[in-house]
């Protein structure tokens, strides 16, 4: 039978939004039986593991860049925590309201993120129990690639805090606005101890069932074969839900040009600025 996921398909420019719409799902691509695959990250917090080459770059991309239409209107603010010196994130530079490309850097990204959750929880109490993007009061979307740089490659204390604030994040965040999506390729208990937090899960291609097992749960090897995913179809891989459901999909890919035409194109509105004595302390990039 002809497989609906064989032949790549390209991402394309996304198409604009007039201001105060509604954030949607986003089109990352196409699932088994050729129907778009939208990807929803409000509320959600996504793990994507796959070995080098297995095409989390269009997971990324297909998430951030999609969204680029509500950055520009500053429904969506993307930290881009980059931990491979940058070499992703910033080909869409534009489209990020803050970047981190080191460990210690990434260390002041969480805590900030930490304190906009402790804000809204407090403007929420009793009021509403999930925060609503909307234009000037965003979606806050922390992106981190490669998430094993901070919670095991990272020196001792910088990775001891790295997970501390993670975890933080992923138990307290989701309800506030403030998501996450972590990109890994040596899934394994050191790399991402707070597996378990995150509420989707997609699986490129992985090097063995046992892998599997680490990233979707035990019982999963047979269901999402993540480690039978050919190297000639990156971008492929199984979504599993917070529920337990697979889904075979695979990604649009988003070339270099594509990424930075989209970034030409919806610019974020705003900027992260550091306060002066934090830029020098941390070297913290901005802009
Ligand atoms: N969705 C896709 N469809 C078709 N080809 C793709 C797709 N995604 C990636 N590729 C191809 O596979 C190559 C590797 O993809 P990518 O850089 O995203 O992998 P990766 O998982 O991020 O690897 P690494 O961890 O080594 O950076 C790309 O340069 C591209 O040629």
């Amino acid at each position: 039978m002809l497989d609906a996921l064989a032949a790549p398909t390209m991402a394309a420019l996304p198409a604009g939004r007039p201001t105060g719409t509604k954030l949607e799902e986003v089109d990352v691509g196409r699932d088994e039986s050729g129907m778009p695959w939208r990807l929803s990250l409000v509320g959600k917090h996504t793990l994507v593991a796959g070995r080098s080459g297995a095409g989390k770059g269009s997971i990324l991309w297909g998430s951030v860049a999609s969204l680029a239409p509500w950055i520009a209107q500053d429904t969506v603010r993307v930290h881009g925590v980059d931990l491979k010196r940058g070499v992703e994130i910033a080909m869409g530079d534009g489209l990020m309201y803050r970047t981190a490309y080191r460990p210690e850097q990434a260390l002041v990204v969480l805590r900030d993120l930490l304190t906009i959750i402790d804000e809204r929880a407090a403007r929420m109490v009793g009021q509403s129990r999930l925060h609503e993007a909307k234009p000037g009061d965003p979606l806050h979307l922390l992106v981190i690639d490669e998430l094993a740089a901070l919670t095991a490659y990272a020196d001792a204390e910088v990775k001891k805090e790295g997970n501390r604030l993670l975890a933080e994040i992923l138990t307290q965040g989701r309800a506030m606005g403030v998501v996450v999506v972590a990109c890994v390729q040596d899934p394994k208990k050191e790399t991402v101890p707070a597996r378990g937090l995150f509420t989707q899960t997609i699986a490129l291609r992985l090097a063995s069932a046992d892998e599997v097992r680490m990233v979707l749960g035990q019982g999963m090897s047979e269901e999402a074969p993540a480690h039978r995913i050919p190297t000639d179809m990156p971008g492929t891989g199984y979504l599993v839900t917070e529920e337990g459901s697979a889904a075979r999909v695979r990604a649009h890919f988003w070339s270099d040009e594509l990424i930075r035409a989209t970034a030409a194109h919806f610019p974020t509105v705003e900027r992260w600025v550091p306060p002066l004595e934090e830029s020098a302390a941390a070297g913290v990039h901005f802009g």
